[in-house]
């Protein structure tokens, strides 16, 4: 580029493969214009972020049974906090059943997730399934009734679809973990988490149609909403490495064989009209998922995930949850983003001065605050 040093163009080429790497996830250029797997961190890199920050541990945390505020025991699920690091874990515990859920551990979870959304030490949330064979089965069929699911009461409950808006609404990431099946209304509840990683043996897919069931909520709209923007972003990358990199051989192929592949309406109509069941790497082609990681390793790297996640401001990822959902969300997830706004301006001395002068009996002085443009 003309007029451009040597050093310069360094330097721009190093702040390029950090921004690529923030946006692809799992793999970055390097200064040398090489890709390598970041398996979802920071490993080899470096700048000075990383310099500053180091590696981020993978080590699994102390687990710690938590409780919430009703002090009564979980029955349906497992309910964790890692000792001394800001992460929850919530896991469905009904193996036998492939964790297909029933009213009462729907009403377990959300006793849960409410804990931890209220627990300010606690930044970001893992949402799993006991055992390797299963994430969840959706909803358990033999208490299905004719207005939903029963367990211990006469009359049936289709309650999952408030754990669904609880998920969506949370201020704190929730990632869902997946090994094995996440399937019926199972899939639903790992696709309202925020991120999903999932282990080389998951199974996704909605089985409703087959089963005479169907959600027509979170679990078809969501879906076909799913990842339009992601691949819109590793497509603009792969484009500036060309372009700046004049990587040819790369570039131009890499530019031109971008997968668009994305669930997206159509998908997402495959999905349920067929009913199938897709394996993890499908999943992720799909953008139905974040990363596809060994099983073995699968706690691992989410708590990686979580670790990273934790070193950030929680108010920027807060603000980021409620800006990515609010247009999905309609009016809720305008008031969730506006409910934001009101806690950072009650931070600010204006915010302040309206409540000073009210308690002072005053009138509020707010000509010191500026007009901005
Ligand atoms: C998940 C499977 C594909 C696993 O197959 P696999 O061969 O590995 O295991 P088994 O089939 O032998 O299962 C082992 C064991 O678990 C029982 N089980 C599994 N899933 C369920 C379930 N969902 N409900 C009840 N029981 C389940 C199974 O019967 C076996 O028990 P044994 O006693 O025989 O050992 C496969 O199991 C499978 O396809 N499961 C069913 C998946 C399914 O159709 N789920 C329901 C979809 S509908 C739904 O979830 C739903 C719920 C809601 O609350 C809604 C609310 C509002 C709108 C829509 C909703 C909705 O659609």
């Amino acid at each position: 580029m003309a007029g451009m040093s040597k050093n310069d163009f360094e330097i721009i080429n190093r702040r390029m493969a950090s921004v690529a790497g923030h946006l692809i996830p799992g793999q970055i250029l390097t200064r040398n214009n090489e890709t390598i797997s970041l398996s979802g961190c920071s490993s080899g890199i470096d700048d000075t972020y990383h310099r500053v920050h180091g590696e981020v541990p993978s080590h699994i945390p102390e687990w710690t049974p938590a409780v919430d505020d009703s002090g009564k025991p979980f029955i349906d699920i497992v309910y964790e906090k890692a000792v001394g690091e800001g992460i929850a874990k919530i896991t469905i515990n009904r193996p036998e059943k492939r964790n297909a859920f029933r009213p009462q551990t729907v009403k377990e979870l959300m006793r849960a997730f409410n804990d931890a959304r209220d627990d300010n030490s606690i930044g970001v949330i893992i949402f799993t399934g006991k055992g390797t064979k299963a994430f969840c089965s959706g909803g358990d069929q033999s208490l299905r009734g004719k207005q939903g699911y029963a367990d211990f009461d006469n009359f049936g409950r289709l309650n999952v679809l408030d754990l669904q808006v609880q998920i969506r609404r949370l201020p704190k990431p929730v990632i869902a973990m997946v090994a094995g099946y996440a399937v019926g209304g199972g899939h639903v509840l790992h696709m309202v988490c925020d991120l999903t990683i999932a282990a080389d043996n998951a199974v996704f897919g909605q089985t409703g149609p087959k089963v005479g069931s169907f959600d027509a909520g979170y679990g078809a709209s969501i879906m076909a909403r799913l990842e339009l923007h992601k691949n819109f972003l590793v497509f603009v990358c792969k484009f500036l490495r060309f372009v700046i990199f004049k990587n040819l051989i790369v570039g131009v192929s890499d530019v031109l064989t971008t997968s668009f592949e994305s669930v997206g309406p159509k998908r997402a109509r495959e999905m349920w009209f067929m009913a199938r069941f897709y394996n993890a790497s499908e999943a992720e082609k799909m953008g139905l998922v974040n990363i596809v990681v060994p099983l073995e390793k699968l706690e691992e790297e989410t708590i990686k995930w979580c670790r990273e996640i934790l070193r950030n401001s929680p108010m920027a990822v807060r603000l980021c949850k409620s800006a990515i959902n609010a247009i999905d969300d309609g009016h809720a997830g305008l008031q969730q983003i506006g409910g934001d706004a009101t806690l950072l301006f009650y931070g600010t001395e204006e915010g302040t001065e309206g409540k000073n002068a009210y308690l002072q009996r005053r009138k509020p002085d707010f000509s010191k605050f500026p007009r901005l443009p």
